[in-house]
């Protein structure tokens, strides 16, 4: 606590502000008023903005018009309507609690001192010349995050500003009034991290610009590197550092930034509503969120059904003992590798030479071009040329073909049947959208879909067919010729999309249970154990059209080797949370499709859960090989801020490698709790929960392994008159307070006041490949965690210290 006289000034000094914020705001209140919030939303799902990188003419000037237009969007009166709007937004997301933090700073070689009163937004005064709120990402803000109090730096885009600091303090205000005034010394206060840590768990998640620690400040701030990776233990504010991240960036980059270049893929759905307000708190737009399920399924869906990443791990749960179980896991890592990846790029290499498979082009139960024909145009064309700009002459030679077939087919019977069973009105609309094409002619030129049209029809004039407009005598003849070209339009379309490569053949070739076959395809690639099964399981689901998780990446990279690369240049800047989940193939194909973003991956080992898993800190992982050891930066946090000193040593003797280290904030120990038998679970549950609640600790959660699981505790739950409750499935969209029945790996990500582990037998958690899992349901409990048996405890609890834990058995 500070003196009462600087007590008293700091209250004068939120007086004034107050004032000065509350003149401000009436001055521009009228005029905003009258501005109703324009209608700015003009973000699609990024990747229908995705164009295919091709090296045609056509294609390019699509590219061209797409970007052109997506300019046009904002349109300048917008953007000032936006910056009053947004003043004034600041300014009243301000009044109540104006700053957090001061530091007053003295600059080398400069007489005085400056304070800086640091908040959520800037607040200057009418002049403009006197700031009396510094926003927090301003340079130099960032002492206040960074150092303590004496010598004392901080960077601007002229060059390093050094200088003494002579005072950091902290604050609280509520409403206008001083609710707390700290002055630290050392790290930023813990007297309030202690304070903002003791609370309850919120349905959202928080912003932390108060209390933000020095080494995640690296993170919000990092500036030059193309991979940021963020190898941090479970609960150090990976998550909450990133959400401040992009705050910052969108406030650094301002007039280059908008939040629809910015992009997160998270682990769920639901993940994506717990974590909306922090942006909006911050007075900033959300960034575009998805997850890498829904990416595949947008690319993938109409012609697969996709396995997602919660059906893989449920299998790899499932009993070790059912047939094929080995080699599906066995697969799954596999599909997941380098090595795989390695494997599939010489494989587009060596279709480069043989083996390409096409399919036939059908009209009217004939074969118009044969898979033969086409093999034997497209390796006609020299093998220096990549094989996508193969593949795009090829459709090239397709589309001309097909012109040429679609003449013929104006003598074919049924062409003439078609017309003459045209009936009066059918004959009048196709004579009405004949007329619409030709007048099209003078219109704009739109290549996609007309090219062929006009230029088929440019070319009859070309020909000699002269007075083609003339309807009157020639109506018939034109007639016929909408007739077959419509009926020839499919095949078009199709040709454009490159259906006629199959890409399901190729990706089934590799797996046709031959070893030998493969490794001369794929540049000698060493083949997995049991690999005759994974060829046979692979191949069981391409032939129902379905398929695994493992492959749906791999099939896509492989699609995209041949047809050539989707990418999407306007995103600026990509975001991925629980990055420890993600494969190597994931991470290749996202550098892809982002050429022009820069890349911050957040993610923990200790909580790598699926079998694809990557090792963020690794020093030559795939990770740092994506950009380069020079681009890539790596910050390791160790700190948790979310549970309590005895959560942490709890959940950190059972996973020593994780690297957890405790925020000093004490609580009770874990909980263990022996049931005679299962069927007293559930009165006993009930009987904690209520007592939690009586202790304020309202939002819990009930973990349990499997979806099955989940659904069997909110059963007993329910039929025990439990209120509020709520079964959370991979469906659920919205994160809200309550009591939550989850599986384990929907709770990735999320936290609770208290979480209660439904059953942590020997039984349930017994493989050592569920450790991890294990280790992340516990690490989801902020103040209280409870785990529940009526068999033996699950190894990994079994040989720890005791005086980690209490006990307590239910006869
Ligand atoms: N500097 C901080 N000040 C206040 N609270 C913080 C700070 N850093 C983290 N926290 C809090 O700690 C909790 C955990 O943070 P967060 O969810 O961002 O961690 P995480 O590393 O993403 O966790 P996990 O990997 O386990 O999901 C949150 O409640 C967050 O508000």
């Amino acid at each position: 606590m500070i003196h009462a006289e600087d007590w008293q000034r700091e209250q004068e000094r939120l007086d004034l502000v107050t004032g000065e914020l509350q003149t401000a705001i009436a001055g521009i209140e009228p005029e905003v008023s009258g501005l109703r919030e324009q209608v700015t939303e003009i973000r699609k799902r990024f990747w229908e903005e995705v164009t295919v990188n091709t090296s045609t003419d056509e294609d390019f000037e699509e590219t061209f018009y797409s970007i052109k237009q997506q300019e046009a969007l904002l349109s300048e009166r917008e953007r000032s309507h936006r910056v009053r709007m947004q003043r004034y937004k600041s300014m009243k997301r301000l009044l109540p609690s104006p700053y957090f933090g001061r530091i007053d700073f003295q600059e080398e070689g400069q007489g005085g001192y400056e304070q800086v009163y640091i908040g959520v937004a800037s607040f200057a005064t009418e002049d403009g010349l006197d700031f009396l709120v510094y926003d927090w990402r301003t340079p130099i803000a960032s002492m206040y995050y960074d150092h303590s109090p004496g010598a004392a730096a901080y960077e601007t885009p002229s060059g390093e500003i050094t200088g003494t600091m002579t005072l950091k303090r902290q604050y609280q205000i509520r409403g206008g009034k001083l609710q707390n005034v700290f002055d630290t010394s050392l790290t930023i206060g813990d007297e309030l991290l202690q304070q903002v840590l003791g609370k309850g768990a919120d349905s959202q998640m928080k912003s932390i610009v108060a209390t933000i620690q020095k080494e995640q400040n690296a993170i919000i701030r990092d500036d030059k590197s193309r991979m940021l990776i963020v190898q941090g233990a479970a609960g150090s504010g990976k998550t909450s550092a990133a959400l401040q991240r992009v705050a910052y960036l969108l406030y650094k980059h301002r007039d280059r930034i908008t939040a629809d270049q910015i992009v997160l893929f998270s682990p769920n759905p639901m993940f994506n509503s717990y974590v909306s307000t922090v942006l909006p708190e911050l007075g900033e737009e959300n960034m575009q969120q998805t997850t890498f399920q829904e990416y595949l399924e947008h690319w993938l869906g109409t012609e697969f059904r996709l396995e997602d990443p919660f059906a893989q791990i449920e299998y790899a749960m499932s009993p070790e003992t059912a047939p094929g179980y080995e080699a599906r896991m066995s697969g799954m890592t596999y599909k997941a590798s380098g090595d795989f990846l390695q494997a599939l790029r010489s494989y587009a290499l060596w279709l480069g030479q043989e083996g390409m498979l096409f399919r036939s082009i059908r009209f009217r139960d004939r074969e118009l071009i044969t898979a033969a024909q086409m093999k034997s145009q497209f390796y006609s064309y020299a093998p220096t040329i990549r094989l996508a700009n193969r593949i795009i002459l090829l459709r090239d030679w397709l589309l001309r073909e097909l012109a040429a077939l679609e003449v013929k087919e104006l003598e074919a019977d049924w062409a003439r049947d078609e017309l003459d069973y045209l009936d009066t009105e059918q004959y009048a609309e196709a004579y009405s959208t004949l007329l619409k094409k030709v007048q099209r002619q003078s219109a704009v030129f739109d290549f996609a879909e007309q090219y062929e049209e006009i230029y088929g029809e440019l070319r009859g004039q070309e020909q000699g067919e002269e007075n083609v407009f003339d309807y009157a005598d020639q109506e018939e003849e034109l007639l016929l010729r909408l007739i077959v070209k419509e009926s020839f339009k499919p095949l078009k379309r199709e040709v454009r999309r490159l259906k006629f490569i199959d890409v399901t053949g190729l990706y089934s070739q590799l797996f046709a249970e031959d070893a030998e076959a493969y490794k001369q395809m794929t540049g000698n690639a060493a083949v997995p154990e049991l690999w005759a099964d994974i060829c046979g399981q692979t191949q069981q689901k391409l032939d129902r059209l379905e398929l695994f998780y493992e492959d749906a990446t791999p099939f896509l990279y492989l699609k995209e080797l041949i047809e050539g690369t989707r990418t999407n240049t306007i995103v600026r800047h990509l975001f991925i949370d629980e990055g420890q989940d993600y494969s190597p193939f994931q991470y290749a194909f996202l550098k892809q499709l982002f050429p022009r973003a820069r890349m911050t991956v957040l993610g923990d080992f200790g909580q790598a859960i699926f079998p694809q898993a990557t090792n963020l800190a690794e020093a030559d992982s795939s990770l740092t090989e994506l950009y380069g050891e020079e681009e890539t930066a790596l910050i390791t946090l160790v700190r948790s801020y979310r549970s309590t000193r005895q959560i942490v040593e709890f959940t950190k003797s059972m996973l020593p490698e994780a690297g957890i280290i405790p925020f000093e904030r004490d609580g009770r120990k874990p909980c263990l709790i022996k049931l005679g038998s299962a069927d007293e679970r559930t009165v006993r549950m009930m009987q904690d929960i209520a007592a939690l609640k009586t202790e304020g600790l309202d939002s819990i959660a009930v973990i349990t392994k499997t979806a099955d699981e989940s659904r069997e505790a909110y059963e007993a739950l329910f039929s025990h008159g439990a209120e509020g409750l709520r079964l959370v499935t991979k469906d659920t969209l919205t994160f809200e307070k309550g009591i939550l029945v989850l599986p384990a790996y929907l709770a990735k990500g999320v936290e609770f006041d208290a979480v209660l582990i439904y059953d942590a037998s020997a039984q349930t958690y017994r493989r050592e490949s569920e450790r991890k899992l294990f280790y992340t349901a516990c690490t989801r409990a902020m103040h209280q965690l409870m785990l529940y048996s009526s068999g033996d405890w699950t190894p990994f609890i079994q040989g720890m210290d005791e005086s980690l834990y209490d006990t307590r058995t239910v006869d």
